[in-house]
């Protein structure tokens, strides 16, 4: 998906077949709430594989145990993923499973039930998040205003490279961030029919927080 009538925008979804089967697994309702943890961090892996993909090299000269060679190396930027809390843990581990050096940021957003605008109350950055390029991640893109704030909110404290990760988006949610954002790619496994009356994702997985840590 790169056109809209708006003008083009980066928008990628995951097609992998093993990204498809574990999302079809999470979006069921029998699913428990162990079983939905565990396959959040195997997805958000095989996210992290494909946000990673267009990742810059540069050969270095290493020794083999049997001979010298150049061999290919990442040269880019060192790379930061930012968890919209709460529900952004779930995806967090799995990236850090495949990217264990990378720094960690929050940002606490909870969406206000009555007006669904994002309520900010924590921020927790690497001092070097300008230098970094930003993961955001947070499984659920419905109106899109939580990743907007969110990415408002890391431009404002310096950061310059950033992509979005989700599980699921609204078309809207797509709509709104890569309106306010066209510099920022974003990153689904699908885009879902529509939003509900009260802003929940259809045919959606749920509340992603709740289903994470079985608050309901
Ligand atoms: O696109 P939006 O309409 O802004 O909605 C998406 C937001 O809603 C959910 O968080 P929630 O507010 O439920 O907080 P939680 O993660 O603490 O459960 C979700 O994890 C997103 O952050
Ligand atoms: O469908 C939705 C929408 C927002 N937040 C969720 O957790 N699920
Ligand atoms: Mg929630």
């Amino acid at each position: 998906m790169t056109d809209a009538p708006n003008g083009p925008r980066d928008v990628t979804v995951i097609q992998h077949p093993l990204v498809q089967h574990k999302l079809t697994l999470m979006r069921q309702k029998a699913t428990s709430t162990g079983e939905f943890r565990r396959l959040a961090r195997e997805i958000s892996l095989l996210m992290a594989y494909e946000l990673t993909r267009d990742l810059p090299l540069e050969t270095a000269a290493i020794e083999t145990p049997l001979e010298p060679m150049q061999a290919p190396i990442l040269s880019g930027k060192k790379l930061c993923i930012v968890s919209i809390l709460r529900a952004g843990d779930g995806l967090m581990e799995g990236m850090l499973d495949l990217v264990p050096s990378a720094r960690v940021g929050h940002i606490g957003l909870y969406r206000d039930p009555e007006t669904l605008v994002p309520v900010e109350y924590y921020l927790k950055l690497p001092d070097d998040v300008s230098e970094r390029l930003v993961i955001v991640v947070d499984p659920m893109l419905a109106t899109g205003h939580s990743a907007a704030a969110a990415l408002a909110r890391l431009k404002q404290a310096g950061a310059e490279q950033l992509r979005f990760a989700c599980l699921l988006a609204a078309p809207q949610g797509v709509d709104v961030v890569t309106s306010a954002h066209p510099d920022v790619p974003v990153f689904t496994c699908s885009v879902d029919r529509e939003l509900d009356e009260h802003a929940y994702i259809r045919p959606g997985l749920g509340d992603a927080g709740d289903r994470l840590y079985g608050t309901k």
